[in-house]
């Protein structure tokens, strides 16, 4: 777009900015409650909610608490929730085996939330990290994150949350390969409508501290995710992940963590037109909760600026641990 301008004073600009009213008739970019995938962690027991310390707001949920989380979103007019297990040490595996059982506390929600809640799509997020003894997305062979074995086991993992009713799947992996062996698998299996949400672009970022804690996996980790994760100097290499994940059959792609990565939403939304997603990371949540709680920003201002943002950066929607509050705000109007 060139911008057409007269001089001065024909032009004054600040005339569209007087009012609310005229303020909210030319503003060009909304926030709808539409816009929101709500990020939930489940876990073990029975009536449990338990707060996420590094992360003011949030709980691990039993999956009976997950339900009633997912009614409660569900009527505030949220359209989908994405689950992540939390592992504590003691169950995480080297061979992580229970990624792929269909007894899982994931598998067990996506259930009873289909069950309950029928009108919320539910997605999944698909790598070993939760599972895992090392924390890492995939197979650790001495001391290499191995793709192709790692891959076999994502599949069976995808598998097994399409066979309990996930909507949209979400491979967060970063491994080669993967949405292309996924699609071919559900198209074997029958789920011809499973939808793959491809984290395609996501960077190697510190941002993602307190979702570790979130999941348990801050203490397992090992290393760091380098090897397979993007280095945040790269733009060019997200736009040659997205391509290759639309080209192996992801319906949506995702660029993750968000709000550092604008400039690769508005790239991906341009080049390939397709639905685009962010991830309004945990660090993200939790330095705006955090000085919120100091008094130091305005919480729900900031909240809602954050959110808005992703819409003018062309996303479609955004994964944010803000979705209920957001919604609650906007449906106040
Ligand atoms: N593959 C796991 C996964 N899926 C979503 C997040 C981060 C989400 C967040 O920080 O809110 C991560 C963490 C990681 O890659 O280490």
């Amino acid at each position: 777009m060139r911008p057409t301008l007269a001089p001065y004073p024909a032009t004054r600009l600040r005339r569209t900015r007087a009012t609310p009213q005229i303020r909210a008739l030319v503003r060009q970019n909304t926030l709808s409650v539409d816009d929101f995938i709500w990020p939930v962690f489940v876990r073990s027991g029975e009536g449990v909610m338990e707060p996420v310390p590094s992360m003011p707001g949030v709980y691990r949920r039993s999956v009976d608490k997950v339900v009633e989380a997912a009614r409660e979103a569900a009527d505030l007019g949220i359209k989908a929730i994405c689950l992540f297990p939390y592992t504590g040490i003691e169950d995480r595996t080297e061979d992580c085996t229970g990624a792929w059982d269909p007894e899982n506390n994931v598998n067990r929600a996506i259930r009873a939330i289909k069950d309950a809640v029928p009108d919320i799509a539910i997605m999944t997020d698909v790598a070993l990290d939760t599972y895992n003894i090392n924390g890492h997305d995939g197979f650790v062979e001495n001391g290499e994150i191995v793709n192709d074995r790692s891959v076999a086991a994502l599949v069976k993992m995808a598998l097994a949350q399409a066979d309990a009713g996930a909507d949209i799947i979400g491979p967060s992996d970063m491994m080669d390969g993967r949405i292309g062996a996924m699609r071919t698998a559900f198209e074997a299996a029958g789920h011809h409508n499973v939808m793959i949400l491809s984290y395609a672009a996501k960077y190697a970022s510190a941002f993602y501290g307190p979702f570790r804690d979130a999941v348990g996996a801050s203490a397992a980790l090992t290393g760091d995710k380098k090897t397979y994760q993007m280095d945040p100097g790269n733009a060019d290499e997200a736009m040659r992940l997205i391509e290759r994940d639309l080209a192996e059959g992801a319906d949506m792609v995702m660029v993750k963590p968000g709000m550092p990565y604008l400039d690769i939403c508005r790239r991906a939304r341009d080049t390939f037109g397709a639905p685009t997603f962010a991830y309004q990371v945990s660090g993200e949540f939790s330095m705006i909760q955090a000085a919120a709680q100091n008094g130091w920003i305005d919480g729900e201002k900031a909240m809602m600026e954050s959110l808005t943002a992703f819409k003018r950066a062309g996303c479609d929607g955004i994964l944010t641990y803000f979705a209920p509050a957001a919604a609650r705000l906007l449906a106040k109007g």
